[in-house]
């Protein structure tokens, strides 16, 4: 298993210079640049999509993959995407989405069938160091689980195998059976943490050392809570420590909404913050702190 791995980068330029390089992975004490060619085929999204577009045809030279991991900003899942991942699927193929915030599920439903899409959360911290390499910021947990009802236990099933092979190559990664929960969990650990990073462009450990940065965090914290508890969303009682031990494990991160400000992109702010005061607005509730936030991070974009 596992013996042909794809990785389709948005460029040719990257693409090229990834067959010829490799991928340099910077760890916490060492570094290593995964072999050159053979063991990983490097594909581009941008021209492959526009010529099948312009033909009217797929490329046919590309097999169905067994899964896909879709590990883009929410920005950047657009129909043409989907359409991508539609065309490189077959019916037993899963598409495993990475994500921060909500609105994945729908969409993604023209790529894939609802119980062959998986939706993943992770508190991993990685950073882009440039075409070729990746900074492995911080050791998280994993959540994986079936976007529709999992009917089975089965443990020789194809969505355990990819949660056992994930904790192989050494990510602690669960398989979720109430992913509903554990989105709402990580939407709430990035509504607070994401933005007071980008606004005040600091790392995620930073945010613990001013009782002004805790206060926002807190006042995010309890306007997203009060949202939740009016959606019959049931979180974990110790939520906020869970906040608090991720800025702690990912102390060095520069978060994913930081790293789209210092690189001068689209944030994820809309499917973030957006999300709770679109929320709040139906429910008739008032979240000041996240409006202020969205408001700053809106125009540092
Ligand atoms: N970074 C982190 O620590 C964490 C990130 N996440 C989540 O993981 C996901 C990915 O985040 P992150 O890695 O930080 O994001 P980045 O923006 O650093 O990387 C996303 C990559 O996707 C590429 N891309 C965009 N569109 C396409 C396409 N159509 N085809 C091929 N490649 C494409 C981009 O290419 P290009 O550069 O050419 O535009 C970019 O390199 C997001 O949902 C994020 O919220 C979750 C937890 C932690
Ligand atoms: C877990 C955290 C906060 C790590 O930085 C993240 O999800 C992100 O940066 O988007």
């Amino acid at each position: 298993w596992c013996e042909h791995m794809t990785v389709v980068a948005r460029t040719k330029e990257q693409a090229d210079q990834l067959a010829q390089e490799g991928i340099r992975l910077v760890g916490e004490s060492e570094s290593y640049r995964t072999t050159r060619g053979g063991s990983i085929d490097f594909r581009y999204y941008q021209t492959e999509t526009e010529t099948e577009m312009e033909a009217g045809t797929k490329d046919i030279s590309v097999q169905p993959y067994d899964y896909i991991f879709l590990m883009v900003k929410q920005p950047a899942i657009t129909q043409e995407l989907a359409h991508y991942i539609y065309t490189r699927s077959s019916s037993s193929t899963y598409l495993v989405s990475f994500q921060n915030g909500i609105g994945h599920e729908s969409m993604l439903s023209q790529a894939a069938e609802r119980n062959k899409l998986l939706l993943a959360v992770t508190t991993e911290g990685a950073k882009r160091e440039g075409l070729t390499a990746v900074s492995h910021t911080g050791h998280g947990t994993t959540y994986i689980g079936v976007a529709g009802l999992m009917d089975h236990d089965d443990e020789n099933s194809l969505e355990f195998l990819i949660v056992n092979l994930l904790n192989k190559a050494g990510f602690q990664t669960f398989m979720s059976k109430n992913m509903e929960v554990r989105i709402w969990n990580k939407l709430i650990i990035n509504a607070v943490i994401n933005p007071l990073t980008a606004i005040l462009r600091v790392k995620n450990g930073e945010l613990l050392d001013s009782i002004w940065t805790r206060s926002l965090m807190q006042d995010l914290y309890w306007e997203a809570c009060m949202v939740a508890k009016a959606k019959g969303i049931g979180l974990p009682d110790d939520l906020w420590q869970t906040i608090i031990t991720v800025c702690e494990a990912t102390s060095g991160n520069h978060s994913s909404m930081l790293q789209d400000i210092e690189l001068s992109r689209t944030t994820e702010i809309d499917r973030i913050n957006g999300s709770f005061l679109q929320m709040a607005e139906e429910l008739n509730l008032e979240l000041p702190t996240h409006l202020t936030v969205y408001r700053l991070v809106k125009a540092l974009e």
